[in-house]
């Protein structure tokens, strides 16, 4: 389902210094995948701190409309177990109706893999934003496993894909470092019989390969002179399992980022991924001088977590490099907000794959730094921000239906000198939906 059409303008305004324990929800990729995952498999799924907002919720009703049953246990909104009856690799039915992914780039293309190598039909669709993002990289992969696509200009939703009675296994490099490429194929691999196999040079998010071999597929990982080299061996019987979705360190960022550049500030954030695909930020903000302690390491979930204390303190810009973008892709919008506030240049190489987000990401976060003050360069694949400590604020920026954004500048309003306004905050409601109430919580401004 699309979020509401109604925009919602929100402003953030100078604050005092932020305190408390910020409890950010669960992680978005990992919820999809054990939704998608437990559809997948025979029986009776649970799933604990599953996050529950819009892209989640779509995914769910997809899973249903394939033919499992998907079910919140339990009151208490942010703390629902759900439980999810799966119908087994290669048992998805044609769902009735169109699926509507919504804002979710990782919802439909996850969704189009795991249903392409089945012979049913399905049609997908999204919300404006989600129409303008490439699918030939998905549906490529697709055809060569024998899914028949029709796409709007042979890229863009609608899709209609017909999966593959026959399907073959698949050798497949990505073009692009994206886990939902490499997810795509693998979950399509999971109903085509031996052994498929995805190569990547830089090695993205890899919740899909712990999740299967959690769910019991034989799945290894490589690392050879071609990259990461991932097999998965098909036709699996997926046993159904017990998830606990860790945090969302993506989300975590945007308190994180808020107290770094608030002055007084000290927060706590719980529970935050230590997994090497997903904690490129950390490294970067360590570089740029931010007080960061981490504590208690553990694992939860199956994903490496710790306790991270962030203090307020003096920041320098930073050259972050290429080979780092795929382990901190969705937080480059608020690295470029904290490097507004530190002293001197930040360059971000390689990030071309931004301006296929939810919006092109590179040109959101430049023209809504430059109407506030901040002096910004950007290239087809880099973006550079010339920090001087402080940002002037005072204009209302446009979010183009993407919640990382809105909440960018609302977390750069809380110490711009004039208030920041966002055009539309609603999209943060397919993320991450108490944000608004735990930056209040911390003492943030919004409103
Ligand atoms: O696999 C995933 O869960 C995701 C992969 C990334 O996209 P790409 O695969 O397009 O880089 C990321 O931007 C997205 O938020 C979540
Ligand atoms: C890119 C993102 O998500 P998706 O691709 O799932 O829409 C994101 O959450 O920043």
């Amino acid at each position: 389902m699309s979020h509401s059409t109604q925009p919602q303008p929100m402003t953030a305004r100078r604050s005092g210094p932020l305190k408390g324990n910020a409890l950010v929800p669960g992680d978005k990729s990992v919820s999809h995948r054990a939704l998608i995952l437990g559809a997948l498999a025979v029986g009776e799924t649970r799933i604990t701190g599953l996050l529950e907002s819009q892209d989640i919720i779509d995914t769910a009703r997809a899973m249903e409309a394939f033919g499992a049953t998907v079910e919140r246990v339990g009151e208490r909104v942010g703390e629902g177990e759900w439980r999810v009856q799966g119908v087994g690799v290669g048992g998805f039915s044609s769902p009735e109706a169109v699926i509507d992914c919504g804002n979710s780039g990782t919802g439909v293309r996850l969704i189009m893999g795991a249903m392409a190598t089945t012979p049913i039909t399905a049609t997908f669709t999204g919300d404006a934003s989600l129409s303008r993002r490439p699918m030939r990289r998905i549906t490529g992969p697709l055809e060569l496993f024998g899914a028949q696509v029709t796409a709007r200009e042979g890229e863009f939703l609608p899709v209609t894909i017909q999966g593959a009675a026959d399907p073959l296994p698949l050798r497949y490099h990505t073009p692009v470092a994206s886990a939902q490429i490499k997810s795509a194929v693998l979950l399509a691999g999971l109903n085509a019989p031996g052994e498929t196999v995805v190569i990547e040079a830089e090695p993205t998010r890899d919740h899909t390969e712990r999740m299967l071999a959690g769910f019991g597929a034989t799945i290894r990982t490589e690392i050879t002179h071609e990259g990461h080299v991932i097999t998965l061996t098909g036709r699996p019987e997926l046993r159904p399992c017990t998830v606990a979705v860790p945090r969302d360190p993506s989300s975590a960022a945007f308190p994180v980022a808020a107290a770094l550049i608030v002055p007084g500030s000290e927060i706590r954030v719980e529970g935050v991924s230590r997994n090497p695909t997903r904690d490129g930020l950390y490294h970067v903000l360590a570089e740029m001088g931010a007080d960061l302690t981490w504590e208690n390491d553990r694992t939860e979930g199956g994903e490496p977590v710790a306790d991270l204390t962030v203090r307020h303190g003096p920041l320098h810009g930073v050259t972050v490099a290429p080979e780092r973008a795929a382990s901190m892709i969705d937080e480059f919008p608020i690295l470029s907000v904290i490097a507004a506030f530190a002293e001197g240049s930040t360059v971000m190489n390689g990030v071309a794959e931004l301006r296929v987000k939810e919006s092109d990401r590179i040109d959101a976060m430049a023209v809504g730094l430059r109407a506030n003050g901040a002096r910004v360069e950007d290239t087809p694949d880099s973006m550079t921000v010339h920090g001087t400590g402080g940002l002037q604020g005072g204009a209302t920026v446009a979010t183009h239906l993407d919640h990382r954004i809105a909440m960018s500048f609302l977390a750069a309003g809380l110490v711009s000198e004039r208030p920041i306004t966002v055009d539309d905050a609603s999209p943060i409601m397919t993320s991450f939906p108490d944000f608004v109430a735990l930056m209040r919580a911390l003492g943030a401004d919004l409103g």
